[in-house]
């Protein structure tokens, strides 16, 4: 579960966020919109510890994490993509998918290697298939060989992805997940998100991809929270029309 209470953040004379409030329940898709300048990535980096919020209070699982770095989030379970694909290019697809199950370690380390500890390779089997697996879901498994580097955006946003899903996360942060997928990569992009039991919080420019992936739209605008709910309402709410229209 994801939640902010009473968040503001201000840049100087600028608010960016003011008295937000958002209790993301756990298993719950929730897309933010709004137009440019409302506080979109402002409230993102709120959540995942980027930036200090200066009022307010950001939990994770209802523990208080307003002061933990980003490191310290991501160790509770918290994964995100960024707008621009962070991928290892020189890496191959399947390596990207397995730096991510190594954390942990459980390996053994360096003795098992030098040992050929039979611990070891039934691990990194099991990783193997795990990644696999992360990635047929992802529809990338044909590309585990190449190089992400030498792949289009889209699919290395697939990557990015899959990385984040390779152990399990409780919250998945997107940032603009949709940009540079064509119209079947946003819709495979959906439904992977769709088949989570992870806490989902997306940022997304494309209205209808948010209106068609998120159980629950918020809409940010000038740094307040002006609608909260399903889509279809939200779609309809004459404050939204209003803030977009201009
Ligand atoms: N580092 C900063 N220093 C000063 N002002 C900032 C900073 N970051 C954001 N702002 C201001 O805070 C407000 C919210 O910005 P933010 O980037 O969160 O909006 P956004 O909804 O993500 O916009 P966009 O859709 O254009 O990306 C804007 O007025 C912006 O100019």
């Amino acid at each position: 579960m994801i939640e902010v209470r009473d968040v503001g953040v201000r840049f100087g004379g600028v608010r960016a966020l003011s008295d937000v409030g958002l209790a993301v329940p756990r298993g719950q898709t929730c897309g933010v919109i709004g137009p440019n300048g409302a506080g979109k990535t402002t409230l993102f980096d709120v959540v995942t510890g980027l930036r200090r919020p200066t009022t307010g209070t950001v939990l994770l699982d209802g523990r208080d994490v307003t002061g933990l770095s980003a490191v310290r989030r991501s160790r509770m379970g918290l994964r995100r993509t960024f707008q621009r694909p962070q991928v290892f290019g020189r890496l191959t697809v399947l390596d990207n998918v397995l730096t991510a199950l190594e954390w942990r370690g459980g390996g053994g380390g360096l003795a098992a290697d030098l040992v050929g500890w039979r611990g070891r390779r039934r691990v990194e089997r099991e990783r193997r298939d795990r990644a696999r697996a992360v990635l047929d879901r992802c529809g990338i498994v044909d590309l585990a060989g190449s190089y992400a580097a030498d792949l289009p955006i889209g699919r290395r946003r697939m990557v990015e992805l899959a990385r984040a899903l390779a152990d399990d996360p409780a919250v998945l942060l997107l940032d603009e997940p949709t940009s540079g997928l064509d119209e079947e990569q946003a819709a495979l992009f959906a439904s992977v998100v769709a088949s989570l039991d992870a806490t989902v919080l997306l940022v997304e420019h494309d209205v209808g991809f948010v209106m068609a992936a998120c159980e629950r739209v918020v809409v940010l605008d000038l740094g307040k929270v002006i609608a909260d709910g399903p889509p279809d309402r939200v779609r309809e709410d004459p404050v939204v029309r209003a803030a977009y229209l201009g």
